[in-house]
């Protein structure tokens, strides 16, 4: 029996767990703990994917590592972790070096700034059979059925269409390419852009001024992908103005309610003092996911007052308004569509 394994019962992993498995694929979801395998397997998924039983009899639930006897059946494995948690998950993991893996994190390692690919690569694994998924994917809407499309970019086009195959299914269409710096640093460059666009939401800035946050992010992220080798075109694609538009626009992105949190006058939850003892593990750190959830409406938050004082403080959402304005309006580099 050859299976896939997924790291990680997070909304994505669970998720990808659901469509490997729907796909016509085992899979082993590989866990933290016995207890989280528990939890897992009783709620067939996971609650606050609130979608309820969403894994079948061909998803295995099992705490990490793997037995040698799963690690010996792998055709390939995914890694849906937060990125801070990439390198701990991987290593406890018990994945053999061997199979062929696929990063559906999204984001850089906090220590080194590397892509996740480069972090699996320092880690052994192969760098020609590495690769990442991203694109519009948010994983609420996908495991309800939902139709959504994503690109997986591995550099060997073989095992890109087998990740391809492996993944498709129904309302889920998953495109190849072999741009993986491209696709990875798309769905990690986007975040930036969809915490300020819901900083502008949050600010009752509208339509219009998430729509030029968005414009003008995506020729920053495309600057920086093409200086560090992406290729133009995944920008263009589902990886880059696909994800961007998805995650500025959607209530459900955590990236843009931390923003609209910011806007609101929210600090980020702070790690726990150094010298407070803490259990073994990468040490929490303030993202988007720590913090709760915003009421469900799609409807702009409208810019709340601060605290009266003596000297009135400037709004956010003046100072927010006068920067923008401040800022140079420069003409886009040659690298850059022409359009503003
Ligand atoms: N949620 C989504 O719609 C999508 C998420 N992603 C990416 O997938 C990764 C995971 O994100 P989500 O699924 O949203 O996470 P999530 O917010 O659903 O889960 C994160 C939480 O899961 C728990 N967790 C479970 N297993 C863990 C492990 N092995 N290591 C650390 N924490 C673990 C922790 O409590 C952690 O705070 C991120 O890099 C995200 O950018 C990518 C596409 C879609
Ligand atoms: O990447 C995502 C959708 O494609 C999920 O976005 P958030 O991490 O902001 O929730």
């Amino acid at each position: 029996m050859s299976a896939y394994a997924v790291l990680g019962a997070t909304s994505w992993g669970v998720t990808l767990a659901a469509l490997l498995e729907r796909a016509g694929s085992d899979v082993i979801l590989v866990v933290r703990s016995e207890l989280e395998a528990h939890a897992v397997r009783a709620a067939g998924g996971l609650e606050r994917l609130g979608a309820g039983r969403v894994l079948g009899p061909r998803v295995h639930v099992h705490p990490a590592p793997l037995t040698p006897g799963h690690a010996a059946s792998l055709a390939g494995a995914l890694v849906a972790v937060p990125s801070h948690a990439v390198r701990e998950s991987v290593l406890a993991s018990g994945l053999p070096a061997t199979v062929p893996v696929v990063s559906a994190t999204k984001g850089l390692d906090l220590e080194t700034s590397s892509r996740m690919t480069a972090l699996l690569a320092a880690l052994g694994f192969d760098p020609a059979r590495t690769g990442a998924l991203s694109g519009p994917n948010l994983a609420h809407e996908i495991i309800r059925g939902l139709p959504a499309a994503a690109v997986v970019a591995v550099p060997d086009p073989d095992l890109g269409l087998a990740w391809q195959h492996a993944l498709s299914h129904g309302a889920f269409r998953v495109y190849a390419s072999t741009d993986v710096v491209g696709v990875e640093l798309a769905g990690a460059l986007k975040n930036v852009i969809a915490i300020a666009a819901g900083a502008a939401w949050g600010l009752g800035f509208g339509a219009n001024a998430v729509a030029a946050i968005m414009t003008r992010g995506l020729a920053e992220m495309t600057r920086l992908g093409l200086a560090l080798g992406a290729e133009l075109a995944t920008f263009n694609g589902l990886a880059g103005v696909g994800d961007l538009a998805a995650t500025c626009f959607s209530p459900l992105s955590r990236n843009r309610r931390f923003g609209e949190l910011l806007a609101a006058g929210r600090s980020p939850p702070r790690p726990p003092p150094k010298s407070a003892k803490r259990s073994k593990g990468p040490a929490p750190r303030p993202s988007p996911s720590a913090w709760p959830p915003l009421p469900a409406s799609s409807s702009p938050s409208p810019p709340r007052s601060r605290p009266s004082s003596a000297a009135p403080a400037p709004s956010p959402r003046r100072c927010f308004a006068s920067s923008a304005v401040r800022s140079p309006a420069k003409n886009s580099p040659p690298v850059m569509l022409r359009s503003r």
